[in-house]
């Protein structure tokens, strides 16, 4: 599992650490290691290359300009522009001059390598207007054989916001961003993620000085594997656990379809499916167990409800029958539609967990607004006033619990942008729900498999629901082998 902390975390680590060490301690371990980074990305090669150093006026252009001078010592060319020359970390830019590195008053056109060391964890707001220009020219520098200069942002990007991820304006695109001590919440959700590149931490010894909780989660491999449920030898077809899905409806067949193909690909060990869809999903999938409604259903551990279930009298009934069961129930699209104006919150007050997993035009049509600029906050709010799990859906998936525990997904791919992926992911949480995993774990694990069967699917091309499904199994294969 990977952590991520929040910047007054990091702030309250970072100054019970310094107390321990020297002065600049933290900082010559951070710009030894952003060197050595640096060094890599040349190839090694740092004899003559040409460096250029972006630096603010805070220890994030302090780090940058002693990495800058530890390549100006071998060999680079190096050019720090000083976007605020009248307040730079002066020890740092001496470091640079005495190994030989200039300062410069305009970004040049030639670099192989930009360190951006504008701003880091103390930046507030989108970068101001000098920054985002020299920001803006960064995509036409050329560097040795005529390809984009490699970017490094230091720490974070500059222009993201760091506790949510959000890119309120102009930002640097990284190749690779170099962090120190822990991640942020930059590096793992939103738009801000997608900037940092390939994220490389740099142990500077804050781990034990970080007590306090994560602003979020990920899960790995390592975690999934843990916690997906496996027959044993005593299991059968019910220990397994039964999902029941109410979904689709005359109009929306195919909703109920992908959400068994999703539920047959996770671990329990029978579906159920309840609605009018069910004579096409007996056809499709001999090995469920079909009736015209919830009423008439069989036993099952957990119920997913409400992909293309529609939102009229009887698709009321369905979600209220299963709302006034004891079980685990996960509510998707139609379903969270049905809840809007608080027609069914007093039933969301049960003692069995509920999961929501609204796209964002869902979300909006639930809390009245968008998720906005702090996607993990705002579901973290919808899940304390819920009292529900709440995923999230998007490019990084998160999910959210009332208690205030916040996972974002790591393994999202833009594959699954297509029509019917959200039932196939719908259907895969069910079952794990059913398979008794804890509302919080079978969420998580769910978006991390579906994320991975969507890269998975579109190494073949282009991506459609069924593919998705099909691709559970073999990404499963991996995962428990
Ligand atoms: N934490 C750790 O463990 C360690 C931290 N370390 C390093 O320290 C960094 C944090 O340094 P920091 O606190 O000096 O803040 P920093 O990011 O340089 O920014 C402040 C300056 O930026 C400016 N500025 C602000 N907003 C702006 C905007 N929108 N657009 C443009 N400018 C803006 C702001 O200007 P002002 O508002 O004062 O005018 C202020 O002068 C951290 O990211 C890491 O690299 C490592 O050395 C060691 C371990
Ligand atoms: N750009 C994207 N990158 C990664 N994942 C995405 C992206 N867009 C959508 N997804 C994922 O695809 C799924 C779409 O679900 P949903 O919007 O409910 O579609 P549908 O209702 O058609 O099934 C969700 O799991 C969501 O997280």
């Amino acid at each position: 599992m990977r952590q991520a902390w929040r910047v007054a975390d990091v702030r309250a680590a970072e100054k019970s650490l310094m107390a321990t060490l020297p002065d600049g301690t933290l900082m010559q371990r951070a710009a030894a290691g952003l060197a050595r980074r640096c060094a890599l990305l040349l190839d090694g090669d740092v004899y003559g290359a040409r460096v250029v150093l972006l630096v603010g006026s805070g220890d994030n252009g302090g780090d940058t300009l002693y990495a800058g001078a530890a390549l100006a010592r071998r060999g680079a060319q190096v050019r720090a522009l000083l976007l605020t020359p009248e307040r730079v970390h002066l020890a740092g830019l001496a470091a640079l001059r005495a190994s030989g590195g200039f300062t410069t008053s305009h970004l040049p056109d030639r670099a192989d390598l930009v360190l951006d060391g504008i701003v880091g964890i103390g930046a507030s707001g989108g970068l101001r207007p000098p920054a985002a220009a020299i920001v803006r020219r960064l995509g036409s520098l050329r560097g040795r054989t005529g390809d984009r200069a490699v970017i490094v942002a230091v720490d974070v990007p500059s222009g993201v916001a760091v506790d949510t991820g959000d890119v309120p304006g102009e930002a640097v695109d990284a190749d690779v961003t170099v962090t120190f001590g822990c991640l942020k919440p930059a590096h793992v959700i939103g738009p801000a993620a997608v900037r940092c590149g390939e994220v490389e931490l740099i142990d500077i010894g804050l781990g034990p000085a970080l007590v306090m909780s994560p602003a979020v989660q990920l899960a790995e491999t390592s975690d999934i594997a843990e916690w997906w449920p496996v027959p044993g030898a005593t299991s059968d077809k019910y220990t397994r656990g039964v999902v029941g899905l109410a979904t689709g409806s005359a109009g929306y067949p195919g909703a109920a379809l992908l959400g068994c193909t999703g539920a047959l690909a996770g671990p329990s060990g029978m579906v159920r499916y309840a609605g009018s869809a069910h004579a096409e999903v007996v056809r499709a999938h001999p090995s469920v167990v079909a009736a015209p409604r919830v009423a008439d259903s069989g036993r099952v551990q957990a119920w997913v409800c409400g992909s293309g279930l529609g939102t009229g009298a009887d698709a009321r009934t369905e979600l209220r029958s299963v709302l006034a069961t004891s079980l685990p129930v996960l509510l998707d699209a139609d379903a969270i539609t049905l809840l809007v104006g608080g027609k069914h919150a007093e039933d969301l007050r049960r003692d069995a967990p509920v999961v929501l997993t609204p796209h964002d035009g869902e979300f909006k049509r639930l809390a009245g607004e968008s998720p906005g600029a702090d996607r993990a906050g705002a579901a973290a709010r919808l899940a304390a006033w819920t009292n529900a799990v709440v995923l999230l859906k998007g490019d990084r998936t998160i999910v959210a619990t009332p208690a205030g525990e916040i996972w974002v997904n790591p393994t999202g791919s833009a594959a699954l942008a297509t029509a019917g992926s959200g039932d196939v992911l719908a259907g895969l949480l069910g079952s794990l729900l059913a398979a008794g995993l804890p509302a919080v774990k079978a969420a998580v694990a769910a978006a991390f498999v579906h994320g991975l069967a969507g890269r998975h699917a579109a190494l073949d091309g282009p991506v459609t629901a069924p593919d998705v499904a099909a691709a559970i199994r073999p990404v499963l294969g991996r995962i428990l082998q």
